[in-house]
């Protein structure tokens, strides 16, 4: 959907910047002082020429002898040498810490991504929040590293405007007039066109998302099975194509109303400075100033609409380093609903798992997911969640984890509010085996123990890799637990099969030893005697703890204490297997049917 309409930055400019200072010398305060002490040097600069100029002319005029021509001449040179040099590193100084405070930034950026809530950067309003503040940190022209030396210019070009409009006062308080008015005509064209950039981010950021999609999946190993196969490549050249078209269309636009901004600007600058020098000259022919004074106001007259262009370059860039900080700023600031503060003690041990009327619905969904869940697990007892696919079964493991939010009712754990305890102290109650498993590219051991290696339990890494059935395939490599993973990342490094790392996804469960256990289908890709092993160890694997299992294959709930059935995301049905059968309701029919193709294979 196109949107022209005008909103308004939700921080306002000096807002950003004072809140980028604030910050920036919390985390770096050398850049601070680097930049205050650069725009007086900036200033001094072409002050400090001009006023060669004006004292060459004098002494020229002057007939001063060539001895003491050359001593002040070296001597204003010698300063004005120095000074540059001190521009030079003073500015190389600010850019060397600029990259290293974009770094900084970034870092910021990192923590909230891995600590915000799990459901900040799930919605597609957070993902859209954090793709517009990667673009205040992304690259060396960005916000975050441009705004210092953004703001040395635009103070030094401030300073320097103030000190020569007092000193062009003394020429004629209507040159001053006329280079400034032009000026403040400039800097509102300018100022447009940077409103109008920042009100249409919305229309291309999310191209420019789908875009950085597609080039990223175009080169991942992980789909060039499926692109091959599927014939893929010119379906997604198309699409790319599409996106390029519509994103070049708001660049042609944004392009198209930035060279009429730049024309106008020139052309102003031109008509301005002529009308100064006209004026200049005609003091000459007839109110009778000096060649000295002549050369001082033209330096001056020059110079000034190097200060004034300068002001309005910098302004604007600020203006635009400020739209950017406003966008990482609206991202830091996302505001975790989840209790980060001092909570409740956890319970001791394996707590009572009980949901009351949770419903949930998704923030892009019209329908809830969730309805109306009403269940008890008592503790220590394992309980299996079936159903068909999206019926809510990964949904409730979510609610259940604290990473989604009941939209009504409550999940309580050890008798109360799973809200009221610390989110990441909570969060220290759960193993949990997800459907889509993450592994680093660390050995095989850290990718258990999750955490450095003079830190790992040795004895316990080696009996959880027993239990989830992964011990034997890490004895057969050469290096063990200490084989590296992830080939794409390491060159020394090995992939693990589906199944293994469905295996090493539970030892990484069982290493944490969470007295709440959920394993979200854990056995999709394990082979049928890894998977029986699994069935006849589950007591083991989860001694001790509340446990849920979700899966498809419906002979492995019966060692199970409840099954709970869902449908639509409401429990349709609940009891041991046994009773389930007994009901001869859904569980019973879905059962029928799995367990008939076996008994179609061995002829039962
Ligand atoms: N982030 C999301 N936004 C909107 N809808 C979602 C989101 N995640 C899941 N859903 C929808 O919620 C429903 C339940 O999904 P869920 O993953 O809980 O199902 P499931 O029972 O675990 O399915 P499966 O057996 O296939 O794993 C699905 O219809 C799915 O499309």
């Amino acid at each position: 959907m196109t949107k022209t309409g005008r909103h308004s930055p939700l921080h306002s400019m000096f807002g950003n910047l004072a809140f980028l200072l604030r910050k920036s010398y919390q985390l770096d305060k050398s850049i601070v002082f680097a930049t205050i002490a650069h725009i007086p040097v900036i200033v001094l600069l072409p002050l400090l020429a001009a006023y060669l100029s004006k004292s060459v002319v004098e002494l020229v005029t002057d007939a001063s002898d060539a001895g003491t021509l050359t001593v002040y001449v070296l001597s204003i040179s010698a300063g004005l040498l120095a000074m540059h040099w001190l521009n030079m590193y003073i500015g190389a100084k600010i850019q060397f810490r600029a990259f290293y405070n974009r770094f900084l930034y970034i870092g910021l950026s990192i923590d909230k991504v891995m600590n915000t809530d799990y459901d900040n950067i799930e919605s597609n309003s957070g993902q859209h929040k954090m793709d517009k503040a990667n673009k205040a940190m992304e690259g060396d022209d960005t916000g975050t590293q441009q705004f210092f030396a953004q703001l040395v210019k635009c103070c030094s070009n401030g300073i320097g405007l103030l000190t020569y409009s007092a000193m062009l006062n003394f020429l004629s308080p209507w040159v001053v007039l006329l280079l400034f008015g032009s000026t403040a005509i400039n800097y509102a064209v300018n100022r447009a066109h940077n409103h109008w950039v920042q009100r249409n981010k919305d229309n291309w950021v999310p191209l420019e998302r789908k875009l950085s999609y597609i080039s990223k999946k175009a080169g991942d190993f992980e789909a060039a099975k499926d692109m091959r196969i599927y014939g893929m490549s010119g379906w997604f050249r198309q699409v790319s194509k599409r996106l390029l078209g519509e994103r070049l269309g708001w660049s042609r636009k944004s392009e198209r109303r930035g060279f009429i901004v730049d024309v106008l600007n020139v052309t102003m600058t031109v008509v301005r400075d002529g009308a100064a020098y006209g004026f200049l000259l005609y003091q000459v022919t007839h109110n009778g100033i000096s060649a000295a004074e002549f050369v001082f106001f033209f330096a001056l007259i020059t110079q000034y609409s190097g200060w004034l262009l300068g002001i309005i370059d910098s302004f604007n860039a600020l203006h635009k380093t400020s739209l950017a900080i406003g966008d990482m700023r609206d991202y830091l600031d996302m505001p975790d609903r989840s209790n980060r503060g001092a909570g409740a003690a956890l319970p001791d041990a394996s707590p009572e798992i009980r949901f009351e009327n949770v419903w949930y619905r998704h923030d892009s969904s019209d329908d809830a997911t969730i309805k109306d869940i009403n269940f008890t697990i008592r503790p220590g007892e394992k309980i299996a969640i079936v159903g068909m696919n999206g019926a809510g079964k990964t949904t409730l493991v979510k609610l259940l984890c604290g990473l989604y939010r009941p939209t009504e009712g409550a999940v309580i754990a050890g008798g109360r509010n799973i809200a009221s305890y610390n989110r990441d102290d909570y969060y220290k109650l759960l193993s949990v085996v997800f459907q889509d498993i993450y592994l680093m590219p660390f050995s095989i051991a850290k990718n258990i123990a999750l955490c450095e290696a003079h830190l790992i339990d040795r004895e316990r890494l080696e009996h959880v890799l027993k239990l989830s059935g992964l011990h034997e395939k890490v004895q057969s490599l050469p290096e063990k637990e200490e084989t590296q993973l992830l080939k794409s990342v390491r060159d020394n490094a090995i992939d693990l099969s589906g199944g293994e790392k469905q295996k090493l996804a539970l030892a990484r469960a069982l290493y944490k030893g969470g007295s709440i256990i959920v394993l979200d289908e854990p056995t999709a890709a394990l082979d049928p005697i890894a998977e029986n092993e699994m069935y006849l160890k589950y007591n083991e694997l989860t001694a001790s703890a509340t446990s849920i299992f979700i899966s498809h294959r419906l002979s492995s709930t019966r060692f199970c204490d409840r099954i709970l059935f869902l449908e639509n995301g409401r429990i349709v049905e609940e009891g041991s297997h046994a009773e389930l059968m007994a009901l001869g309701g859904k569980y019973a029919g879905m059962f029928e049917l799995q367990s008939h193709y076996y008994k179609e294979a061995v002829g039962v």
